[in-house]
């Protein structure tokens, strides 16, 4: 799209919206949000970093080049944000996004539609961020949104597509019009669990892609780990209730293709730096924003051999990752391993063949 190319809101006139979290998501939504006519209560923790935006209209940390356009209203009062708010949108870190809801479960409204951006699992419990929010602040409308949406591309308003997924119809229709616009696609989905589940997943193997391309991999090589990614991040979601179909869409496949292959992920770039042999630490230090995976890595692992689920991409990055095992050894040992089928919703994976 060009940068002098026209917007227009999708659906209903300007509405009130509070976005949770000032860094590269939650700065590409409001931006959003305000260049399609809405009145957007940006909250951010430091005042600082409110006022420079609030002057410059520039989130120079996180987007930094980025003009934010429309009626952006940065602030760090977060009751006084989502008080005036129809509709909020949480884009806070995993690690972060509880303890937040909670200390401010009161502001919210009997009814008012909260969603979640977040792509990561609670430590404790292995929740993901819509249970969170039915948990602290049942009485809200909840939603999730995933999909193939690096925020670098979606502030120079390159064509997008993203996914709501919600049980309540009003929470889908609220979104796909605040959001969808010329550049901005918003699909709908009701497994809510399997969308959510698929955005934080994906992260794991965009570490692995990292690392694939810091090992200069062929292209069949990184065909078959997102493929066979997709199989095992498929497998575990179906075991624990979520819609096998969901993988085949945008929060599942659509996702994997945009983080696997580009390093505008930082999840990627993480498992780029590993690769090309820095520690971990390191590597997550130096990208100085989240990449949820890291995390996700260890909760997944240890979620799955308390099931019973087999997945040997999460397993071997783990063991490099957290083990110091050598990426090779790793390597030859997934290729040594049963040669299993391709699809097993086609093919059962364990029944001689
Ligand atoms: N950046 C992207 O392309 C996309 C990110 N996401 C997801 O959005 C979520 C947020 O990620 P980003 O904005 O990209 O991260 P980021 O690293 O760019 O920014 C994180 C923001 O969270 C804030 N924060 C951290 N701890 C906090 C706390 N205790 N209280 C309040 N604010 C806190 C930081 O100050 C910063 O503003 C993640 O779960 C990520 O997976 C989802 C889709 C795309
Ligand atoms: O989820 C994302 C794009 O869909 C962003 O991925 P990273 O967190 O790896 O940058």
């Amino acid at each position: 799209m060009s940068e002098n190319a026209t917007y227009r809101t999708a659906g209903a006139g300007s509405r009130d919206v509070a976005v949770l979290g000032g860094g590269s998501f939650g700065t590409a939504m409001a931006k959003v949000l305000g260049e399609n006519g809405h009145t957007v209560h940006f909250w951010m923790r430091d005042e600082q970093q409110a006022e420079d935006i609030r002057l410059h209209r520039i989130n120079k940390r996180y987007m930094p080049g980025i003009t934010l356009e429309g009626d952006i209203q940065p602030t760090t009062d977060l009751a006084d944000a989502v008080r005036k708010a129809e509709v909020v949108l949480v884009a806070i870190p995993s690690k972060a996004f509880r303890a937040v809801i909670r200390e401010n479960s009161q502001v919210f409204r009997d009814g008012q539609i909260v969603v979640s951006l977040t792509k990561g699992i609670e430590e404790h419990g292995f929740k993901l961020m819509s249970e969170i929010l039915q948990e602290e602040i049942p009485r809200c409308r909840t939603g999730v949104l995933s999909g193939p949406n690096l925020a670098a591309e979606i502030v120079n308003r390159e064509l997008t597509a993203t996914v709501i997924a919600a049980k309540d119809p009003d929470v889908r229709r609220a979104i796909q019009e605040l959001l969808g616009c010329e550049y901005f696609r918003v699909y709908a989905n009701v497994d809510v669990y399997g969308v959510e589940l698929a955005g934080a997943l994906k992260n794991i193997y965009a570490i692995v892609a990292g690392l694939a391309n810091a090992l200069e991999m062929g292209e069949n090589a990184k065909a078959m780990l997102i493929t066979r990614g997709l199989a095992e991040m498929s497998r575990f979601a179906v075991s624990l209730g979520a819609n096998p179909m969901t993988f085949m869409g945008l929060a599942g496949v659509g996702d994997l293709i945009a983080t696997c292959t580009s390093n505008k992920s930082r999840n990627f770039r993480v498992g780029y730096a590993v690769g090309k042999g820095k520690k971990l630490d390191e590597a997550a230090q130096e990208l100085g924003q989240v990449a949820e995976g890291i995390y996700t890595l260890k909760l997944v692992r240890e979620k799955s051999e308390a099931i019973g689920i087999y997945m040997p991409l999460v397993r071997g990055l783990y063991e490099i990752l957290y083990e110091g095992a050598s990426i090779n050894a790793v390597i030859n040992s997934l290729m040594m391993a049963v040669q299993n089928s391709d699809v097993e919703f086609i093919l059962p994976r364990t029944i001689s063949q």
